[in-house]
């Protein structure tokens, strides 16, 4: 029987001598590239050169290696094709039957700080060409480019003789599917376009969740191949997996407290919204001030800090039941005591950086737009009364934690401290009407209020003047801002106008 032919190059080399012994031992004569040959010779095995094949030295600094007509002849052939046999034969091709493959680290060294010439250096060519060729000719090449996929091929082949085609095909999807991800990595860094023709995705997966967001509904959890994020680079302490919806709101919560990067910052959030913001000068102290917001919602819900996490914190924080409790740091006494929860995930973030973009998949489509990342530097006063320093401050302060709460949005505040949070409203004036019924239940002293997006009436203006309501802070922009206006002067109330909208939908 004549000897089949593998092609083995790869840059990981785990699992492979014994792969390797495996084919050897079924019939198939290995064809390998500079290391991979050395690795599997040292090994005991016994694999041609590429160059007995190519009749080429790989040259270039291993730039041309396999990019040879002996290579993607053998591998495109179409064997039930009379004349490719024939052209084949003629020039003295030898078919391959199987490529084994796996690419130069592109993806862990394309978000470091090598020099570009460096980084296009990992750029893997011959690679990603003999993958291409033989997934093309799936019919009868097996492609093998997933270290993990050798334990599958040799267990078809032990069973049956030979892969099947059906794992050759999926074997191939296998490929392309890398490739894609490979080429949008690389156009990442090579096109510097934020809307560039096709959408830059190159996301890996990292696993299967046991659910989406409900039950019912698959899911699973991928990370950017390149890019650095708060929600790739995170560390689980303690408790049990993660899920769909736990990444979700662990992604708006860092973002909240990303938001204020001088101060120390806490959050609240359930169901996707801030349900408690604070801002404050100890870690004890700010996270009381977040849970004194919402102390009924929090149950079950989702802490994160911009600040390092103390036993006196901790202690506080297992006061109650809680999902997630996420920092940048914990001191060691306060990890240990709060892996008495057994169930509460401890979550480290290690990387704070938060994404450009947000990537909103519709049917069919993909919108894509620029992070709301900005605050207005253009805000001022329009009342006849004037904000005092202290309100103008707690103004600020809510109108940067309503960016985060879902439309219509309103943000009740004391100080540095959310006391109410109203979102996702249809209309502007049941947000008010919640945020301001919250905030009063829990404090009667003085509160300012803040809105993602302009009043379209008067009326937000009135309800506040009536509750008592100190000072409001908005976008403006409204076709009957002067109503307001007018209405805020009528009350003595001073408002502050940002020009710019906060929408999150
Ligand atoms: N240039 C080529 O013709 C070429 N052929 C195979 N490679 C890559 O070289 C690596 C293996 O190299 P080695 O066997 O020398 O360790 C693999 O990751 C493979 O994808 C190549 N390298 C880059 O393009």
């Amino acid at each position: 029987m004549s000897k089949k032919r593998a092609l083995i190059s790869v840059s990981d080399k785990s699992g492979l001598v014994d792969f390797a012994k495996f084919l050897e031992a079924n019939n198939y004569e290995l064809i390998s590239t500079g290391g991979t040959f050395k690795h599997l010779k040292d090994a005991g095995l016994n694999p041609i050169q590429i160059e007995e094949v190519t009749d080429f030295p790989e040259m270039l600094d291993g730039r041309v290696k396999t990019l040879h007509p002996k290579v993607h002849g053998g591998l495109l052939a179409v064997r039930s094709n009379e004349e490719h046999m024939n052209t084949v034969k003629q020039h003295e091709i030898g078919l391959i039957d199987m490529v084994v493959v796996n690419l130069y680290p592109f993806f862990a060294h394309a978000n470091t700080d090598i020099s570009l010439e460096d980084k296009v250096e990992f750029i893997d060519i011959g690679g990603p060409s003999m993958l291409r060729s033989g997934a093309k000719n799936f019919q009868s090449v097996a492609v093998i480019t997933n270290v993990e996929d050798y334990a599958l091929v040799q267990k078809e082949m032990e069973e049956s003789g030979d892969t099947t085609l059906e794992t050759r095909k999926k074997l191939a999807g296998k490929v392309f599917n890398l490739t894609s991800a490979y080429d949008a990595a690389i156009a990442q860094m090579l096109l510097d376009e934020d809307y560039p023709q096709y959408l830059k995705a190159s996301y890996q997966k990292v696993s299967d969740l046991r659910y989406g967001e409900n039950p019912h509904q698959t899911a699973a959890y991928y990370t950017s191949t390149t890019e650095n994020g708060a929600m790739k680079d995170f560390e689980i302490l303690g408790g049990k997996e993660l899920s769909f919806n736990n990444l979700r709101d662990m992604d708006l919560c860092w973002k909240v407290v990303n938001e204020f990067k001088e101060q120390m910052a806490c959050c609240a959030v359930k169901h996707s919204t801030p349900c408690g913001v604070a801002i404050g000068t100890t870690a004890v102290g700010t996270y009381k001030k977040t849970f004194e917001c919402d102390p009924v919602s929090i149950f079950g819900g989702i802490i994160g800090m911009n600040f390092k996490v103390d036993l006196a914190t901790a202690e506080e924080l297992s006061k109650t039941f809680l999902e997630i409790v996420m920092a940048p740091n914990f001191d060691d006494d306060a990890i240990e005591f709060l892996k008495k929860k057994k169930n509460l995930r401890i979550i480290k973030i290690k990387n704070p950086v938060t994404d450009q973009q947000t990537w909103v998949k519709i049917d069919g489509g993909m919108l894509v737009q620029d992070n709301d990342n900005q605050f207005s530097e253009d805000i001022k006063t329009v009342t006849v009364a004037q904000p005092t320093t202290e309100q103008e401050k707690a103004l600020l302060f809510a109108q940067r934690v309503v960016k985060y709460v879902k439309s219509n949005a309103i943000v009740v505040s004391n100080g540095y401290q959310a006391l109410g949070i109203g979102g996702g409203q249809v209309n502007r004036i049941w947000a008010t009407e919640h945020a301001v019924e919250r905030a009063k239940a829990k404090f009667d002293g003085d509160l300012v209020l803040a809105s993602d997006a302009f009043f379209p009436f008067r009326d937000v203006v009135d309800f506040c003047a009536k509750e008592g309501i100190k000072a409001i802070i908005q976008p403006g922009g409204s076709m009957r801002d002067e109503d307001s206006i007018e209405a805020a002067n009528e009350h003595g109330i001073p408002m502050m106008f940002t020009n710019m909208r906060h929408f999150l939908h």
